[in-house]
């Protein structure tokens, strides 16, 4: 049976994934998986449940039957947890280092795989992570790890942040990537690593259009989609 096509980017904390992957996502006309807000939403599961983030055991059955929907219409995406509309919380710094606490626990990780997997459908996926070239779909078409200086993150969270009117603390957000990075990159299952036959990009000085058209070169030379890039 034919497969669907995969782009996985993955990368540190406000290196720009997000961004391009729904660039890309858009242009190609192809699904879009934002892994990261499924560890998100069960953060915020776990703190409704008051479940602590290290505690794997009351954690798993939450993971198993996590009562997600992802909604696009033409107003945007919304993300509903339990009947709530978590759009707006699940992207708070706090919230994402508690993801990162949960995401660190491996059968917490497995039990989300599946998950995740059920994304490539037709006419093809892009997929925004961490292990997503590396874990969930090794044998993605063509792989991609951006990446830009912890500084360069924590300013480009920050103005995101600020505009979305979350209040912000520039020095706060910077440990928090740091230590986010930190935990990411040295977990024993699926760590943060770029897939060995991924094209590394380093955007600390490369604008949205330029990482674009540098990302699009490279997936054109590894998929036959030029044209509907
Ligand atoms: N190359 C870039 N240069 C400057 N700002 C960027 C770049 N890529 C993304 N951004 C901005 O940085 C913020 C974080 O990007 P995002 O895509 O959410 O990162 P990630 O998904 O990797 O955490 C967003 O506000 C986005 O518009
Ligand atoms: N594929 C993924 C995606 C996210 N995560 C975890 O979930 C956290 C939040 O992910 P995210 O992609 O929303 O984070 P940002 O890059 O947007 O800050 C990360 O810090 C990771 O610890 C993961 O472990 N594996």
């Amino acid at each position: 049976m034919q497969v669907s096509p995969v782009i996985t980017i993955d990368g540190p904390s406000g290196a720009g994934k997000g961004t391009l992957s729904a660039l890309l996502a858009k242009s190609l006309g192809w699904n879009f998986l934002d892994s990261g807000a499924i560890y998100r939403v069960l953060a915020i599961a776990a703190i409704h449940h008051q479940i602590e983030p290290d505690d794997e055991d009351a954690l798993l059955p939450l993971a198993s039957s996590l009562d997600v929907s992802f909604i696009t219409s033409e107003k945007g995406s919304k993300i509903i947890l339990e009947g709530e509309d978590v759009t707006y919380e699940i992207r708070t710094e706090e919230v994402g280092s508690i993801a990162s606490k949960v995401a660190s626990l491996p059968r917490i990780r497995e039990a989300l795989l599946r998950r995740q997997r059920a994304f490539r459908e037709e006419p093809g996926l892009v997929a925004d992570g961490r292990d997503m070239g590396t874990v969930v779909f090794p044998n993605a078409e063509a792989k991609i790890f951006l990446t830009a200086s912890a500084d360069e993150r924590a300013q480009r969270r920050y103005n995101q942040l600020k505009d979305k009117g979350h209040d912000v603390n520039i020095a706060r957000l910077l440990s928090d990537i740091k230590a986010r990075d930190e935990r990411d990159a040295n977990r024993s299952v699926a760590p943060l690593v770029p897939a060995d036959d991924a094209l590394v990009l380093d955007s600390t000085h490369l604008n949205v259009e330029q990482v674009l058209e540098k990302v699009k070169e490279f997936v054109g030379s590894k998929l036959s989609v030029q044209c509907a890039l």
